[in-house]
């Protein structure tokens, strides 16, 4: 049996669901997936960080109600966020980069992630900055170290579209690609035709933990934008950064905008895509449209994405499912260390009796 000592970086709404995950699942992962995970660092701005080489309770960890600071109370702990250290130095086989999402720069997470991968870390992560930005160092200092950097839910949280696209759907020719990719502007549309405002509609988002820290990023669809990039970059084979991508969202949409729609047999979409030209380029975009009610997308409805793949051999592929919330996403995190798993990457692991 294979225990993967992990380091969790960010302790927000992602990071403690994967750890009510370890808490409820570890033995059923055991016989099931063939490894358990062990929490031995955890850093966060609020709380500080805490280092225990021989893990920590992850039940414990979820059950306390640590205040600012907090992580300081515990043996081996401060109340310091020191992650560079954190990183550097806790005995952990993956870190769990699951900080905010910094659409401009994808900083500090960038730095995160290089700390861990220079160290021979794998990392995991959902935070969508890294990845849209900074990918290809990234994943050059993944290769040079032997490790692996996975980040299946920054794009549509626990419901696989990376790697199904680029695994199952191998050959099939991507000539591009639509979707809804945003779970809270998609949410609030949704509100918004049951009457609700826009802003108490992004409160409750917020509530449901389907929204960034900011949630300008959501309605204003930066978020999107940074999917688009990493989709388009990853899928298409393009080099997009997201200054590249024209980019709208849904703020400017009024209650009445909304029920014109709705008169009219359609509905108000925030759509995501990019497409290959002839020429070879890659083209994104971002904005919202206008959906007649016989369109595949216009029924998907609440925190849910769908991104419908158009290949050359297939046609259109649809994939849908959760594209946002803390437990659908954790489950983006231990998809990625199954991955890392299956990959044999055992060999970093401590192999128990
Ligand atoms: N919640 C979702 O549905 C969802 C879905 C897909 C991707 N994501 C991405 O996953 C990441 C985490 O999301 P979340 O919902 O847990 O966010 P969150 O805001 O609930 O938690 C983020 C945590 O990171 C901590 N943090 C911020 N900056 C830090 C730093 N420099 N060092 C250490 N800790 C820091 C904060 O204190 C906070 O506890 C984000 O990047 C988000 O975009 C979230
Ligand atoms: N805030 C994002 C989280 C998932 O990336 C959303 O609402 O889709």
């Amino acid at each position: 049996m294979t225990i993967y000592n992990i380091a969790l970086i960010g302790f927000g709404g992602v990071n403690r669901a994967l750890t009510e995950l370890i808490a409820a699942k570890n033995q059923l992962w055991e016989r099931d997936l063939g490894f358990r995970l062990n929490i031995v660092a955890v850093s966060d701005l609020y709380l500080g960080s805490v280092i225990s080489p021989n893990g920590l309770d992850a039940k414990t960890l979820v059950d306390a109600k640590f205040e600012k600071g907090g992580f300081g109370q515990l043996s081996g702990g401060s109340a310091e966020a020191d992650n560079e250290t954190i990183i550097k130095t806790a005995p952990a086989d993956i870190v769990v980069e699951a900080t905010y999402t910094n659409p401009k720069d994808g900083e500090p997470a960038v730095s995160h992630c290089r700390w861990a991968l220079e160290t021979g870390k794998h990392v995991v992560t959902t935070n969508k900055g890294p990845v849209a930005i900074a990918a290809p160092a990234l994943k050059a200092f993944a290769k040079t170290n032997g490790v692996r950097f996975e980040y299946e839910g920054a794009v549509m949280s626990g419901t696989p579209v990376i790697r199904m696209a680029e695994r199952t759907l191998a050959g099939a020719e991507l000539k591009g690609f639509e979707g809804i990719l945003n779970g809270t502007s998609n949410f609030v549309l949704g509100r918004m035709e049951s009457g609700l405002d826009f802003a108490s509609a992004v409160k409750e988002a917020q509530k449901l933990g389907y929204a960034e820290a900011d949630p300008t990023a959501d309605v204003e669809g930066f978020d999107v934008r940074l999917k688009v990039v990493i989709l388009a970059n990853e899928l298409l084979g393009a080099n997009l950064k997201p200054e590249d991508i024209s980019c709208k969202g849904v703020s400017g949409l009024s209650l009445s905008d909304i029920e014109e729609a709705a008169k009219a047999n359609s509905r108000w979409k925030l759509i995501g895509a990019a497409v290959r030209n002839d020429d070879g380029s890659v083209t994104g975009s971002v904005s919202p449209k206008r959906l007649g009610l016989d369109h595949p997308l216009a029924g998907v409805n609440g925190a849910t994405n769908a991104v419908s793949l158009d290949t050359e051999l297939l046609g259109a592929v649809t994939i849908t499912g959760p594209g946002a919330g803390r437990i659908e996403t954790a489950y983006a995190l231990l998809s990625d260390i199954v991955a890392i798993h299956s990959a044999g990457a055992s060999s970093t692991a401590k192999e128990a009796a």
